[in-house]
């Protein structure tokens, strides 16, 4: 079974997803392939160059994600050209991961993506597993996490779906509001539930 991991910004995905790792569940991460996809050299981080300027490469020929970051969550046409460029590469990283773990002889795998319904990836996946929070716990955290001002938060989660049209897509949803305690409680329960339907 492939199940698919997803939520908004800092709703708790990672927190999620180490559970699972934990469990012993293998995981595709796309945030991690994401950065794989444009290491320096790569063909994708030449175009990301070419499409947004050689200022967004540093010395080392990484890509300056601060500067990307910057760019691409305050205009949807950057976005866009962001997106078109680096999700094929994305896409075909994943689906070589999740395929050497089937390879392996893994019955179920989990595929970790934040723009799961985006990016309209629902096909990629067997069962949806969404991470919820409220709004305000979700600025909260992201505030906290990531020392962004409120101003730069909002303009994140303002640049996916509302969490709303994630969890009416969702297979199941867990709540993530409370403690971490309480959030592997409802995995364990959710995963006990599904093990019975395979
Ligand atoms: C814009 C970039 C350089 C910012 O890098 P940074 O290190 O600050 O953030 P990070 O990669 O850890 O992403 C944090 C979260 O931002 C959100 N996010 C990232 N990219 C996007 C996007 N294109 N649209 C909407 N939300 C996004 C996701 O929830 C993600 O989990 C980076 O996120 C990126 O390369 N994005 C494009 C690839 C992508 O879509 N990644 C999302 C998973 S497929
Ligand atoms: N139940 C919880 N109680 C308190 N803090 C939490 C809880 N779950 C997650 N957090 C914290 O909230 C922040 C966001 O969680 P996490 O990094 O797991 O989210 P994410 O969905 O993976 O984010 P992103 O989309 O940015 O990768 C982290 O700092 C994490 O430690």
């Amino acid at each position: 079974m492939i199940i698919g991991l997803t939520g908004s910004i800092a709703s708790g995905k990672s927190t999620v997803s180490q559970m699972l790792k934990e469990l012993g569940y293998p995981v595709v991460d796309a945030d991690l392939v994401a950065r794989q996809v444009v290491e320096p050299e790569t063909e994708t981080l030449r175009k990301i160059g070419e499409a947004f300027g050689p200022e967004v490469i540093r010395e080392d020929g990484s890509m300056d994600r601060e500067k990307v970051g910057s760019i691409i969550f305050h205009d949807p046409a950057s976005r866009k050209k962001l997106n078109d460029i680096i999700h094929p590469a994305i896409r075909a990283e994943m689906l070589k991961q999740r395929q050497a773990h089937m390879d392996a002889g893994c019955k179920t795998v989990i595929m970790d993506i934040p723009l799961l319904f985006e990016s309209k990836l629902q096909h990629m996946v067997d069962k949806i597993l969404v991470v919820s929070v409220s709004e305000q716990e979700q600025l909260k955290r992201l505030v906290e996490r990531n020392h962004f001002t409120e101003q730069e938060a909002r303009a994140r989660i303002a640049s996916q779906l509302p969490m709303s049209v994630k969890e009416a897509g969702a297979d199941e949803v867990l709540d993530n509001n409370g403690s971490i305690e309480e959030t592997k409680r409802q995995l364990l329960r959710i995963l006990e539930r599904w093990q019975t339907q395979l």
